[in-house]
């Protein structure tokens, strides 16, 4: 990656396909230069496979005739799942598919598929300060490893690694799947009640939107309550509104449970140029986040105080980190 942003150059006439595949949502765009347009969010589930969807982007953008002006050569797609090989399979979505196979059914010559959280992570560079809010103190540290998590579907975590030449290298790991551990007694009794259900209750299984369902149930029935049937967003819009204890708890929870996991992420990276905080959920608690503990959480780690209270923490606020991201794993190919 150069500290310069110079532009992607497609092939004449031709952008390159971009998409960020998650759990829930595939958005699809196309890259010219740096400018992403005909953006598009499918539904996962409405579709069989990667090429059912991609084809369905590429015909209602009038590209999916071979041949069509303008119609894409390349493709960058970030997904959701770990990035070994040509065998992709999704964590927390059917899809399975082969690179290869996807690339030739699509007609491109080219296909470049990473973990969306690496795609998020190569993003950084390239945010502006409109893209991104602080919560809490701390001053990013020049040229030093940075750390990046977010809630959705799954739960995301990469990071990146200054390298030489002014360059960066994004990791590709699965940290959401690292063990939840409690910080508070009424933590290690959601996690016990988590237990119940699962062999092994991950940071994904409480930060997550599933997991914001899981901590509310939790919660629910550790006091001896019926839960009620509640997607993510239902159990955020009580606790905006404040009509469901347990679902204002739930949420808390969820906000301290990240600042847990975001100082744990800071400590093993050494993130002295801060963490950024992705996904779609955090953006939709706004002053739920900001007032909440999760700050006081981030720094709270006894003798380690003093080296994560300079870290600063943001969140990302930009729509489509990931495509900026892929802009600049396709640029560096
Ligand atoms: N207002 C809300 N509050 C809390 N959770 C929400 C809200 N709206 C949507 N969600 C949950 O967010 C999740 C989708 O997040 P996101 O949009 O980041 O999806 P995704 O990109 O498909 O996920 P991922 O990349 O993690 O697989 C779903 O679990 C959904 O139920």
């Amino acid at each position: 990656m150069t500290a310069d942003h110079t532009p992607i150059v497609p092939a004449a006439g031709s952008p390159i396909l971009v998409a960020d595949i998650g759990g829930t949502n595939a958005r699809f765009g196309l890259i010219d230069g740096r400018v992403v347009r005909e953006v598009r969010v499918l539904r996962c589930a409405n579709y069989a496979s990667i090429e059912d969807a991609a084809t369905a982007y590429l015909t209602a953008a009038g590209l999916a005739a071979h041949g069509t002006p303008g119609r894409p050569r390349r493709g960058a797609f970030a997904v959701a799942g770990p990035v070994t090989g040509d065998r992709i399979a999704m964590t927390n979505l059917v899809w399975e598919f082969s690179v290869g196979q996807v690339r030739n059914a699509l007609g491109l010559e080219g296909l470049k598929v990473i973990n969306d959280f690496t795609a998020v992570a190569l993003s950084v560079p390239r945010l502006a300060p409109e893209d991104l809010r602080q919560v809490g103190d701390g001053t990013p540290l020049a040229g030093m490893v940075v750390g990046v998590l977010g809630p959705g579907s799954g739960l995301g975590v990469s990071g990146l690694v200054p390298a030489a030449g002014g360059r960066w290298t994004a990791l590709s790991g699965e940290g959401g799947h690292t063990t939840m551990a409690p910080v508070s007694d009424r933590e290690s009794s959601v996690l016990a009640q988590l237990r119940k259900s699962f062999d092994h209750v991950s940071a994904e299984r409480v930060l997550s939107g599933p997991g914001l369902i899981n901590l509310y149930q939790a919660l629910s029935i550790i006091d001896g309550r019926e839960p009620a049937s509640l997607t993510p967003a239902e159990i955020t819009d009580h606790a905006l509104a404040g009509t469901e204890p347990h679902c204002t708890e739930a949420v808390e929870m969820f906000c301290a449970m990240l600042g847990t996991v975001a100082g744990n992420l800071a400590l093993t990276l050494g993130a002295r140029g801060g963490i950024y905080i992705a996904g779609g959920i955090v953006p939709k608690l706004g002053n739920l986040f900001t007032h909440s503990r999760f700050r006081k959480r981030f720094v709270e780690k006894g003798r380690m105080r003093d080296f994560l209270a300079p870290i600063p923490t943001y969140v990302i606020t930009h729509d489509l980190p990931a495509f900026l991201g892929l802009a600049e794993a396709a640029e560096t190919d």
